[in-house]
């Protein structure tokens, strides 16, 4: 049976990545790519899924101490048993030609017995591939995949599963690798796991060691950046909103979603956090990304793509996984790809924006791009969409897609301002941009509650309206705002942390779903952010060392969280809670 969310630690070589358990199992791992099928899915129903376990044989179940080695994704836990202790070290070699989960144990002191369990299911849990040996090696293929066990302990098998069982003294080790093919290629060659382990351990030294942060939250921030590193996929500079599907967002609910692609949003914020972090080749990496992937009419404009641009994300469900602790169905695909969301236009305009003024070099196709979005905008901002959310209900108005269509025409005035272009086109956006912010003053604020609300005329609240300040739509000191602050803080917080917007187990809410669900990270952090914006820095303190305190014990948080439970909730790890804790260590400063 699957862990709690929060028992998960992530390892991964920034294509695709594997979630390892207290317990030494990897219960999730797509190959050769985030959104391919997964060969290991017990996260997603049980063992017969397929997983991966390395433990000690007679207990006790979970590694008693976990961390990452130094500022690096590669991670060690260790149990301390009757006999005496061992080490378990998993990482993923950032990929050369094949993609390799390597897995050291080692004695620590004692002599422990432990006993690996690997049972390869591919396709989501559904495919018992043909396993052989093959010149020492361990062979599993099964239509376009096949996997190849690496190890120098003995193997056999039995219910359809490899077992190795073998016992350590100080300082002895086992090592497996297990590395991906497609079927119809020669075997992927074997490689030297010591040297692996120091050319990982030097990539995340390095990568780190361009961090610019240095304030009092270093290592929370670190690790956070360490995340949104594993979550880009390298080849294409595309950066996944999580590497998993359908872990919910309701234990038992219906609010289960594949994050394995790259939403404009999603990466537009990772992109800044990156940036202003230290990390300017992601950032252009990301920018070329973009240019490719929205590439064609801009009516075509999707919210969301795959890691290499791909356009066609069908939803579907996986009839035969019965869903983290019973949640289904299990999606994979995501119909928001489909969506009309307005904020987009603002989210990646002010990305192209803050790129410019850490010295990106602006390109010709940066600005046509800029000029083909904002057309299009012009066109159809009056439009109501189904918003940040991703509302399975009916289209509004809301009010954060509005002034979202704001930051879209500010930011390319002040582009053009800085370019010195104050001609006819500055004039047409500067016009632009204030019937926006007429409108949405107009009707998006509720003069009787003094609060913004979450569409025109509703008398809904939404945690979006938090960025009001921190986008510039309004400044800080504005009555709007702190009235808003205060009507969120009033309805919106779920046990001391931020709930997106009202949803009522009894009915279907805006967002056109049954039943609810927890407090969501990132909008916690957002009101972090606007109650140090509005000057109110002790609270705002105060609510980010609470956040902090909901990692788990190696860093890592989800989307949401379940605070009648006390548990992490939805998918993890999750992009957004990541940017949302660095954007307020930073916004906090020393
Ligand atoms: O809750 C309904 C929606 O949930 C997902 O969207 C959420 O995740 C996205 C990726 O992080 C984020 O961009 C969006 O703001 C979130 O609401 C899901 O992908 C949607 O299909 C679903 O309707």
């Amino acid at each position: 049976m699957a862990g709690r969310i929060e028992d998960y630690a992530l390892v991964g070589d920034m294509q695709t990545a594997a979630l390892v358990g207290r317990d030494g199992s990897v219960d999730w791992l797509c190959l050769p790519r985030f959104d391919s099928p997964a060969v290991f899915c017990g996260l997603l129903g049980d063992d017969a899924n397929g997983f991966w376990r390395i433990a000690p044989a007679g207990g006790p179940a979970h590694a008693v101490r976990r961390r990452y080695r130094g500022g690096s994704l590669i991670l060690e836990s260790e149990w301390d048993t009757r006999d005496g202790t061992v080490r378990l070290t998993d990482f993923m070699p950032p990929r050369g030609r094949a993609p390799r989960l390597v897995r050291i144990v080692e004695g620590v002191c004692g002599r422990v017995a432990v006993r690996s369990a690997l049972r390869m299911r591919f396709s989501y849990g559904r495919v018992v591939p043909w396993a052989r040996k093959t010149a020492g090696r361990l062979a599993a293929v099964a239509g376009p995949d096949s996997l190849w066990l690496d190890t120098d302990v003995e193997t056999h098998g039995s219910d359809l599963t490899t077992y190795s069982d073998f016992t350590l003294g100080p300082g002895e080790q086992a090592a497996f690798t297990l590395s991906w093919q497609a079927s119809h290629l020669p075997p992927p060659p074997q490689r030297d796991v010591a040297a692996a382990l120091r050319a990982t351990d030097g990539f995340w030294a390095d990568w780190v060691g361009r961090c610019t942060y240095d304030g009092p939250w270093r290592d929370a921030v670190v690790r956070s950046l360490i995340t949104l590193k594993a979550l880009t996929y390298r080849p294409t500079g595309g950066v996944v909103a999580a590497p998993t599907a359908s872990l919910p967002e309701e234990l038992g609910g219906v609010r289960n979603w594949d994050y394995r692609y790259t939403w404009l949003r999603d990466a537009a914020l990772t992109l800044s956090v990156l940036l202003n972090t230290g990390y300017r080749e992601e950032a252009e990496a990301w920018r070329s990304w973009l240019l490719r992937a929205v590439a064609g009419d801009p009516q075509n404009l999707q919210i969301m793509y795959g890691v290499a641009g791909e356009r066609e994300l069908p939803e579907a469900e996986l009839l035969w996984l019965p869903g983290y602790e019973g949640s289904a169905p299990v999606r994979v695909g995501n119909a928001a790809a489909g969506q009309f969301q307005l904020d987009v236009f603002g989210e990646v305009m002010d990305a192209l924006y803050l790129g410019e003024r850490s010295g990106l070099p602006p390109t010709d196709d940066i600005g046509l791009l800029r000029h083909k979005l904002m057309n299009h905008l012009e066109t159809r901002w009056r439009e109501p969409d189904e918003g940040i959310w991703e509302i399975r209900g009916p289209r509004r108005h809301f009010v954060h897609s509005k002034v979202m269509a704001w930051v879209a025409a500010d930011r390319i005035v002040r582009l053009l301002e800085r370019h010195d272009r104050a001609g006819h086109a500055v004039r047409r956006w500067q016009s632009l941009r204030e019937t926006i912010h007429r409108e949405v003053c107009a009707l998006g604020w509720d003069p009787q509650r003094r609060t913004f609300t979450q569409s025109y005329g509703s008398k809904e609240l939404d945690a979006s309206l938090l960025l009001i300040p921190q986008v510039g739509f309004l400044p800080p000191d504005d009555p709007r705002v702190a009235g808003t602050v205060e009507a969120i803080r009033r309805e919106l917080l779920q046990g001391g942390f931020v709930a997106r917007y009202p949803t009522r187990h009894s009915e279907i809410g805006v967002d056109g779903l049954p039943g609810g669900e927890g407090a969501f990270l990132v909008c916690s952090f957002w009101l972090a952010d606007a109650l140090a914006a509005i000057g109110r820095r002790d609270e705002a303190r105060e609510l980010f060392e609470r956040l902090l305190a909901l990692r788990n014990d190696v860093g890592l948080l989800a989307e949401e969280w379940d605070c009648r439970a006390g548990r992490q909730l939805g998918n993890f790890p999750q992009a957004f809670s990541h940017i949302g804790l660095v954007n307020t260590a930073l916004a906090l400063g020393g």
